[in-house]
C-alpha cells in the first residue's frame, strides 16, 4: 500500500476474525479478507442469525418472537432459514474433514489429523449434531469479539497519541532483541499492547452485557435471593465505567492503571480480578478463547501499528452498540499511511 488509502477498519477486522476463527475451528479458510470474492453464504447466514438473536435478546415482549416463530413468519423465518443453511454448510465441512481424516488414517494407522478443533474433536470419537454445535458455538464466541476489541482500540489510539508511540515502541524493541519475528514468546511478553486492550475492552467491552435464567431458587452471595427461572444479568459495560471500581478518572483511556507501577519500563501487570473485570465472564463458565484471543489481538494490533499509522476519518465520537457483540456503528473508516521508519 503506497498511497493513503480509506477503509472500513471494523469490516476488514471482521473478515479477518472470522478467517481465523474458522481456520482455527474448522481447519477452513473461507477467505472473506480477499474482497474480490463474494462473501461466502455461510458468513451472511452467520450475520443475520446472530442479529436476529440478539434481537430476540432485546425485545420488550418475548411472546411476539414466540408467536413468529410458531408462524414462521417475518423475522423467525429469516432466523429459521439462516440456521438450516449454516447447519448445512458446517454438515458439509465434516463430512469432508471425515473422509480426510479417514483416508489419511488408511494411508497410515500412525497419521494423526489436523491441529483444527473439529479434527481434534472427530479423532477423540465425538461425532453428529454434538460436534457440530459445538464448532459453531466457537465460531459465533470467536469471531466478531476480538474484532469488536480491536475496533475500539484503533480508535482510542488515535485519539491518544502518547499510548500509541509507547505502545509502537514496545513492538519496535522487542522486535529489535534479536527475536524471531511476532512468535508466541515475543507476543506473551507485550505487556504494554495488553494493557491497551484491557483498557479499551473495560471502555468498550465486546460482550457489553449477558444474562443467565437460574434453573432453581437460588441466593447471590450479598443475599439477594433469586428465583427458579429468573434472568440474572451482569453489565461489563457499566462495570467498566463505575468510579467505585476505577476511581475518578475511570473515564479516561489510561493502559498505565494496568500495571503494577505505572510509568515503569517493562512493567508487570498487576492481577485484575474477573469478578471486576468481567468481559471475558468469570467463574466456570468464563471464555475459553480468552488467551487464544489476547495473542491473535496483540498479534493483529502490533502488525498493523509497526508498519502502519491509522486515522480515523471521522474525528467525532463513535456510537457503540451492545447487540450480541457490541460494534461502532457505520464502522470505522480510516485513513491508512504507511510509517515512517526511524
Ligand atoms: C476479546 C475477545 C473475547 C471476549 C471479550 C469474549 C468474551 C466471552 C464471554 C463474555 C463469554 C461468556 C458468555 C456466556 O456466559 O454466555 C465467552 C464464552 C466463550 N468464548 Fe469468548 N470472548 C472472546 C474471544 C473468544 C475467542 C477468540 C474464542 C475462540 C476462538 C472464544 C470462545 C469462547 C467459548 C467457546 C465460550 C463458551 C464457554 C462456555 O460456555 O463454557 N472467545 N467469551
Amino acid at each position: 500500500m503506497e498511497a493513503e488509502e480509506v477503509l472500513d477498519l471494523q469490516d476488514v477486522l471482521r473478515r479477518l476474525a472470522f478467517d481465523a476463527v474458522c481456520k482455527v475451528s474448522l481447519g477452513y479458510d473461507p477467505c472473506c479478507l480477499d474482497l474480490s470474492k463474494p462473501v461466502p453464504p455461510l458468513v451472511k447466514a452467520f450475520d443475520t442469525a446472530s442479529e436476529i438473536s440478539a434481537m430476540r435478546g432485546m425485545a420488550p415482549m418475548i411472546v411476539v418472537w414466540k408467536l413468529k416463530r410458531a408462524l414462521n413468519i417475518g423475522s423467525e423465518k429469516k432466523l429459521k432459514e439462516a440456521i438450516d443453511l449454516v447447519h448445512g454448510c458446517v454438515l458439509e465441512i465434516i463430512r469432508n474433514k471425515k473422509k480426510a481424516l479417514e483416508e489419511a488414517k488408511a494411508k497410515s494407522a500412525a497419521a494423526r489429523g489436523g491441529e483444527d478443533l473439529l479434527s481434534r474433536l472427530l479423532s477423540a470419537g465425538h461425532d453428529g449434531d454434538v460436534v457440530r454445535d459445538m464448532v459453531i458455538s466457537f465460531i459465533m464466541a470467536g469471531r466478531d469479539t476480538t474484532s469488536s476489541a480491536m475496533t475500539w482500540l484503533f480508535w482510542l489510539l488515535s485519539k491518544h497519541e502518547n499510548a500509541e508511540k509507547m505502545l509502537v515502541k514496545e513492538v519496535e524493541s522487542m522486535l529489535g532483541n534479536g527475536r524471531n519475528g511476532l512468535d508466541f514468546e515475543t507476543l506473551k511478553e507485550m505487556n504494554f499492547v495488553k494493557a491497551c486492550i484491557c483498557e479499551s475492552m473495560r471502555l468498550y467491552p465486546p460482550v457489553a452485557w449477558d444474562s443467565k435464567h437460574a434453573l432453581d431458587d437460588d441466593v447471590l452471595p450479598d443475599g439477594t435471593f433469586v428465583g427458579k427461572g429468573d434472568r440474572v444479568t451482569y453489565f461489563p459495560y457499566g462495570m467498566g465505567r463505575m468510579e467505585a471500581l476505577w476511581g475518578k478518572d475511570w473515564f479516561e483511556f489510561e493502559p498505565d492503571r494496568w500495571f503494577q507501577e505505572p510509568g515503569a519500563e517493562n512493567g508487570l501487570l498487576k492481577p485484575v480480578s474477573p469478578f471486576k473485570f468481567p468481559v471475558f465472564q468469570a467463574g466456570p463458565r468464563v471464555c475459553l478463547g480468552k488467551e487464544m484471543a489476547f495473542i491473535q489481538m496483540k498479534y493483529v494490533v502490533a502488525s498493523i501499528l509497526k508498519k502502519f499509522e491509522i486515522r480515523p476519518v471521522n474525528r467525532e465520537q463513535p456510537v457503540f452498540v451492545p447487540l450480541l457483540t457490541g460494534h461502532m456503528a457505520g464502522g470505522l473508516n480510516v485513513l491508512v499511511k504507511r510509517r515512517e521508519l526511524k
